[in-house]
């Protein structure tokens, strides 16, 4: 399994570009990486975003869905508060991008993150369920 991390801080979603594998690179996802044994989704995920973007994060709730990636694997997304640090691109990525709830269509996201980051934009602190269309 692979979780990822629909960081929110200031009203904005933490976008970031891949830099490998070659067939990834270049596309955006929402950082995050494979479980390791014993981990839950909620432990990984912390240890991904330390490792990958040098925060502490808090997990916060799943975010409904399950999204299909390489064989053998799924994505699963958490949402996640900022608690330290300012995410650098140290690992795995080139770029990072805080994008607010209109700038989210502006990255070339990958494939199989387009329906988890759809969910993830209901999510956007702030906004109220009722809204949700
Ligand atoms: N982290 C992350 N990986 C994703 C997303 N969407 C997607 O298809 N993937 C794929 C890319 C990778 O093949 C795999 C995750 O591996 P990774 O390289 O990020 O994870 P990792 O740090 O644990 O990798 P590894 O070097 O230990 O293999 O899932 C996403 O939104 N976030």
């Amino acid at each position: 399994m692979v979780v990822a991390g629909a960081v929110f801080d200031e009203g904005r979603l933490l976008a970031a570009r891949r830099s490998a594998p070659p067939e990834l690179a270049g596309r955006w996802e929402l950082p995050g990486g494979k479980l390791e044994p014993g981990e839950t989704a909620p432990q990984a995920l912390v240890r991904e975003l330390r490792e990958e973007l040098g925060v502490e994060t808090e997990p916060g709730e799943r975010i409904p869905g399950e999204w299909p990636l390489a064989p053998g694997y799924v994505l699963q997304v958490w949402t996640a508060r900022l608690l330290s640090g300012e995410p650098s691109p140290l690992q795995d990525h080139d770029e990072l991008r805080w994008l607010a709830r209109h700038e989210l269509d502006s990255v070339d996201w990958l494939d199989q993150d387009r329906p988890a980051v759809a969910e993830a934009a209901r999510r956007f602190p702030g906004e109220h369920p009722g809204n949700r269309s």
